[in-house]
């Protein structure tokens, strides 16, 4: 595992945008199979899409021969509900970059048998030739997507029942009444994430800092699905300083000259 530790969140950002970049280049290079991308949504790849949408008008990058994957959406809201994972894709990413419609995959949460819409998704990414990145946030408890503590360690798409924290921590986009926030979500599992070739899980600000903890210096353990990570053979965690801010400081070191080391 790799741990990128910036300084703030825009500067995270920048990091991963351009890590993303570098690796849609670099399969173009060698090959005309589209390079497929997961994708998160959340306050924590804001600044990520950000700047992929400036690289994009800069020229620098065309995401024409890229397919999407996106992690999860609610269940039972109008996709064009404004807090739907749908609209945020359109409003921060896909309204502004030149990726067909037609490559863009996210979870019908109104779709009339959920079940099969997930194991529909699951054939569609391995259709796709799998996930070459998969970036993605946490949850305060640690989830990856909305792979909710005790999920399976090896689960696939499925419909989640979210926690009672969750709900609570999501209200702040539901006019801060949890009975507004729809219960249950469909979700990419922890073993789709991990199949991917690469995985980047960002962290921001100090009320990730336990669940990073959890994650780099913990045990693998589906009490904090976030730490499947530590098996995955080309896991990144790119976060601010606040967001490792209760590792040990022999790890923080330990993962700060690692990228000392590698940059040489
Ligand atoms: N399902 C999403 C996760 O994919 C996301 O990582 C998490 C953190 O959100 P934020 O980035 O807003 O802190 O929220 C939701 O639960």
């Amino acid at each position: 595992m790799r741990l990128i530790i910036e300084e703030n969140d825009a500067k995270a950002g920048l990091w991963t945008a351009r890590y993303i970049v570098a690796r849609i280049k670099e399969k173009a290079a060698r090959t005309d199979r589209p390079f497929v991308l997961g994708l998160p949504t959340g306050s924590t790849p804001v600044e990520t899409y950000k700047e992929l949408v400036r690289l994009y008008e800069a020229g620098e990058v065309s995401f024409r021969n890229v397919v999407t994957f996106n992690m999860d959406e609610y269940v039972g809201i109008p996709e064009d509900h404004p807090e739907s994972y749908h609209t945020f894709m359109r409003k921060h990413f896909f309204d502004h970059v030149d990726v067909p419609a037609a490559n863009i995959h996210i979870l019908d949460g109104n779709a009339p048998d959920l079940q099969k819409e997930c194991e529909e998704y699951e054939r569609k990414i391995v259709a796709a030739g799998g996930i070459d990145l998969f970036l993605g946030g946490i949850g305060e408890d640690g989830h990856i997507a909305f792979n909710e503590p005790y999920s399976s360690l090896v689960s696939r798409t499925r419909v989640m029942t979210l926690t009672p924290e969750t709900v609570a921590v999501n209200s702040r986009f539901f006019d801060n009444d949890v009975n507004k926030v729809p219960k249950q979500a469909m979700s990419v599992g922890v073993a789709t994430i991990m199949d991917s070739h690469e995985v980047i899980i960002q962290a921001f600000g100090h009320k990730k800092a336990r669940a990073l903890k959890h994650g780099v210096e913990g045990c693998y353990s589906h009490e904090w699905t976030i730490s499947a990570l530590q098996v995955h053979p080309a896991g990144i965690i790119v976060a601010d300083e606040a967001a490792v801010g209760e590792l040990k400081v022999s790890t923080y070191r330990y993962f700060r000259e690692l990228e000392k080391s590698e940059r040489l």
